[in-house]
């Protein structure tokens, strides 16, 4: 028979090694969802795609909305070298084309781009909320589906006050936290760094998905619901650290944005990959639970 001690031992061993994601909801729900649980070998990163990928999923989808939106781009495409200006199309384009472009809605431009849009609806699962569902076309296994949008925290910065009874903050699997909520102090602090960050025309960071109608209908991914033992997990989450060479004139899509402005090193985010072939019409379920061995 095992000692009180031991046993106890035993326990915080294992609380430790939980990488929760979403802490409150991970506390009072692992035990009924044991057989949803992820293994993560120690060290490993985790990642389903590798980063290229990554980038290259979102590289040309931010042009395709940076050029549908390419009037209001005037004063920064100015700034830019000549080189990243030859890459859009002028922005005193056609009267024609530019009624055109102001038909399509960023949705519309996600779904000729990526061959399919995402949006925000009552989930099918009861007392679940809102969940997120794929609402045209088809989502192939492997694909880059969401992001997961919010302030970034690295693990020894304050966010106490932000994280009260807030159930949007994401754990990667390094330590850094997300906060994804869209309402109360935590909207207050983005708004705040992202204004911080902002270099006259040039923004750092998308704002919209705070609204709902997100400039970058990707930055959903805090809305996605978590699996159960009925419902497998069709995407999971990655940790996506933005590369240097990221085009500057597209960063105003990327809905993160440094809690702290001193920080050294890449911007973190945090991206959903489709883990199956994903339909229309199917709600997007993801995994909450991950046990780091
Ligand atoms: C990150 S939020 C997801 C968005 C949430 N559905 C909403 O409408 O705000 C996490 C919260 O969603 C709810 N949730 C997520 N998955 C669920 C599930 N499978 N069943 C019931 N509630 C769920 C829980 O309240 C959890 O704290």
């Amino acid at each position: 028979m095992p000692s009180p001690a031991s046993v106890f031992r035993v326990f915080l061993t294992r609380w430790r090694s939980y990488k929760y994601r979403f802490v409150p909801w991970v506390a009072l729900n692992v035990a009924r969802n044991r057989r949803t649980l992820r293994h993560v070998p120690a060290g490993c990163c985790d990642k389903v795609i590798a980063d290229a990928e990554v980038c290259s999923s979102l590289v040309p989808f931010f042009q395709h909305l940076f050029t549908s939106d390419i009037t209001k781009q005037k004063e920064l495409l100015s700034l830019l070298p000549s080189s990243t200006r030859a890459m859009y199309p002028a922005p005193d384009a056609s009267h024609q084309q530019q009624c055109l472009q102001a038909t399509l809605s960023a949705n519309d431009i996600m779904y000729k781009s990526l061959g399919f849009s995402i949006d925000r609806q009552p989930s099918s699962l009861n007392a679940a909320g809102t969940g997120v569902f794929v609402s045209r076309g088809f989502v192939p296994k492997g694909a880059l589906v969401s992001m997961y949008p919010g302030a970034v925290y690295q693990n020894y910065e304050p966010i106490f006050f932000q994280s009260i009874g807030n159930p949007f903050i994401f754990r990667c699997l390094d330590g850094i936290l997300i906060d994804g909520n869209d309402k109360g102090i935590s909207k207050s602090v983005y708004r705040s760094c992202s204004r911080r960050d902002q270099l006259g025309p040039l923004k750092m960071c998308d704002c919209t998905w705070l609204t709902s109608i997100p400039h970058n209908p990707l930055g959903v991914g805090q809305y996605v619901n978590n699996c159960s033992n009925e419902r497998a997990a069709n995407v999971c989450y990655q940790e996506f650290d933005v590369p240097d060479s990221f085009p500057v004139e597209l960063r105003q899509y990327i809905p993160n944005v440094r809690y702290a402005h001193d920080v050294e090193g890449p911007l973190r985010c945090v991206v959903l990959v489709a883990l199956r072939d994903i339909h229309c019409g199917e709600e997007l379920f993801s995994n909450y639970f991950t046990l780091v061995q």
